[in-house]
């Protein structure tokens, strides 16, 4: 069965890019054995609870860890919060006798610091590294200073019972650790909101754009390890019987190690649950083969230090490793067509073959000069070679309908810089029109007006005759809006699926209980949406870091064709693309069109918006200069009006440029 078939038929897909160390359990099983050969009480039962319980608190607070990680972020200050919360929780047990208060006090005591973190990272937008790094310091002295640097103890039995009890001879931290570490480790893998952790670890600005709420995502994250601690050290308290500042020393190296040591990737968007269970496996064989070894403490972190570093390492080879196996497999960008995922042809467009040419009017029209073209006449030359370069199909038949959308007066400034001043137009549906400018004339600050990445500072949008004030990105796809930004928006490390459902994503009740993201519909959802636009591709489940540029670009605008569209915004989706994904993009903007939306279009190429638009609207310097059907303005005056070398009817022409068309031509 090939791989392709394997995906095909796969209805479940691993979030991000798979990892590539495969020697670590390996290094887990030679480890064991090296012990277990050295030392005659290493493979006993007792032992191995012994191991299970001193890891227990590293599998806890390891699934935190490895959320943070796989979202690109980390905490550095668990070690503090461990110290901070468990003599907070000892003060409360000792004092009060009630244990549920105890435990209460730990939690919310965890949650606050999460919280803290959380927002400290948010706002202060610094690295988290450092920002947990200082917390770390600050939890760490608060530590000394609630328990004026001493043990606390002189607990309940109940509150110690909670620590020492057993379950069928298993201590009860172990299968709390358990239950916690398989719910975590499903949840990265089958929620909507695991694949949106690894969309944020992949491409964040991609994530925010999608519609993914990646700010409040992050806290949420840091107040969830927050209280993964609060339950780390409620439970060692009560099983140490005491609360110490001195607990959790050098615990975030531990918790660390093992998830990277388990490849979860310290730059984000990848690792898996199953490895970091091997990662705290190794880490807790290895601090117990060092003990029964008879090593001092400082032997201890030595080698601890060193397999983190060794991790580390591993972790850049693989980096390395996976980088030069997409430029290998990367088809080349100038290669036309694109191997694997090709774009073909429309099922509209086979139909539109068989009737006859449907080529709209003076598409075909050759041999009037540039010249010749001035002061609106019909196409030019430029015009036709253009349309036929792409050979763009029309359907005659296909008429745009009410207007859609309508911008009013909108206006946005960036400090000093209008970026965007009183634009006004409107888009009907079934139409496609072309946003044309200058650099820095204000187009993708026009279209972010429109999709809820920016508010206008004044002016209105309507959509389908009613005012929307968008407060995200996901407010306008929610009314119909889909966007494909010039940045592209994909998270390379996501297959394609799990790009085109990215914010959308479908879900289902597991056991008619469990709520998991249905992957099963994403496939069946991605193969239907590249199959109506002539896209074929193999692997669904393929990182679209992998893909060519053109295979990229062709994913981003499937997502934005979802049934019921009403209105579809292309941010330059054609530059750096060859001719034939040039053309096969244009294609699929037209095609969008004659399903009924409106389409925006930005381009820097003449030819292409010539060969799509039926409209076109010129921003100059923030301002709408030129509104009108593209059959009422030619090649070279649309060129003038760009550079300003037209002045705009109303508009003053810019110092030392008022030569009009006319007299250049
Ligand atoms: N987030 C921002 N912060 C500050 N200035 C901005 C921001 N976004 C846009 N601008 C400024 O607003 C102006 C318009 O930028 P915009 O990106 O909308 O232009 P554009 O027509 O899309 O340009 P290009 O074709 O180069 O992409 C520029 O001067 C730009 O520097």
């Amino acid at each position: 069965m090939s791989i392709a078939s394997v995906a095909a038929n796969r209805r479940y897909l691993v979030p991000g890019e798979p990892s590539r160390r495969t020697g670590l359990a390996l290094l887990c099983a030679v480890l064991v054995a090296y012990f277990g050969i050295s030392f005659d009480n290493f493979f006993t039962v007792s032992n191995g609870l012994t191991i299970l319980m001193n890891v227990s608190a590293i599998a806890i607070a390891a699934i935190g860890a490895m959320f943070l990680l796989v979202s690109g972020n980390v905490d550095l200050s668990i070690g503090g919060q461990y110290a901070l919360i468990s003599v907070i929780t000892a003060q409360f047990a000792k004092d009060s006798g009630n244990v549920v208060l105890a435990v209460a006090v730990g939690l919310l005591a965890g949650t606050v610091l999460g919280l803290t973190n959380g927002l400290l990272v948010r706002y202060m937008k610094i690295s988290p590294l450092i920002v947990t790094l200082g917390t770390m310091a600050v939890f760490k002295g608060l530590a000394y200073l609630v328990s004026e640097g001493r043990s606390v103890f002189g607990f309940s039995d109940s509150f110690i019972f909670l620590g020492r009890a057993r379950i069928n001879e298993v201590p009860l931290p172990v299968i709390i650790a358990a239950v916690l570490f398989v719910a975590g480790g499903f949840w990265l893998l089958r929620s909507r909101g695991g694949l949106r952790l690894f969309a944020i670890g992949g491409n964040p600005q991609a994530a925010r754009l999608t519609g993914v709420n990646v700010d409040w995502v992050i806290v949420r994250l840091y107040v969830l390890n927050g209280l993964l601690m609060g339950v780390v050290a409620v439970l060692t308290t009560a099983r140490l019987g005491s609360g110490t500042p001195q607990i959790g020393t050098s615990f975030e190296l531990d918790v660390l190690t093992a998830v990277i040591l388990g490849g979860v990737g310290f730059a984000g968007g990848s690792g898996h649950p199953a490895g970091v269970f091997v990662g705290v496996a190794t880490i807790g064989v290895l601090s117990s083969g060092l003990i029964f070894a008879g090593l001092e403490d400082w032997w201890q972190q030595i080698s601890k230090g060193l397999v983190l570093l060794l991790a580390l390492g591993a972790d850049q080879i693989a980096e390395h490793r996976r980088a030069r196996s997409v430029r290998r497999e990367a088809p080349a960008e100038q290669g036309d067509p694109d191997p694997p995922l090709e774009l073909g042809r429309s099922a509209h467009e086979e139909r539109s073959d068989e009737g006859g040419s449907n080529r709209r009017p003076g598409a075909t029209a050759s041999g009037a000069s540039a010249a010749s073209a001035v002061g609106g006449a019909p196409p030019g030359p430029e015009v036709s070679s253009a349309a036929d370069e792409y050979g763009l199909d029309r359907n005659p038949e296909h008429r745009p309908g009410q207007v859609v959308l309508r911008a009013e007066g909108l206006s946005r400034r960036f400090g000093p810089v209008f970026a965007l001043r009183d634009g006004t137009f409107s888009v009907r549906s079934g139409e496609v029109v072309c946003l044309v400018g200058d650099n820095g004339a204000g187009k993708s600050t026009l279209i972010k007006l429109i999709s809820g990445v920016h508010r206008p500072d004044s002016g209105r949008i309507e959509l389908d005759g009613t005012p929307v004030d968008f407060h995200g990105p996901i407010d306008a796809r929610r009314a119909g809006i889909e966007t494909v930004h010039q940045d592209l928006a994909v998270c390379p490390n996501l297959g394609v699926a799990h790009n085109l459902i990215l914010g959308d994503e479908p879900r289902r009740r597991m056991f008619g209980l469990i709520p998991v993201r249905d992957d099963a519909a994403a496939l069946a959802r991605t193969r239907q949406r590249l199959a109506s636009l002539g896209i074929t591709l193999t692997d669904l489940n393929r990182s679209v870091g992998r893909l060519s540029g053109g295979q990229r670009q062709s994913v981003a605008i499937a997502r934005a064709m979802k049934d019921g569209v009403k209105l579809v915004i292309l941010d330059e989706p054609t530059a750096a693309l060859g001719v034939t994904q040039t053309r096969n993009v244009l294609r699929i903007a037209r095609q969008a069109a004659d399903n009924g939306a409106g389409v925006i279009l930005i381009s820097h190429d003449i030819r292409t918006v010539f060969a799509v638009a039926d409209r076109v609207v010129v921003l100059r310097l923030g301002q709408v200069v030129y509104d009108d059907t593209i059959e009422r303005v030619t090649h070279t005056r649309l060129l003038h009006l760009m550079a300003g070398l037209e002045a705009p009817e109303g508009l003053a022409a810019p110092e030392g440029l008022a030569a009009t068309e006319g007299t250049r031509a």
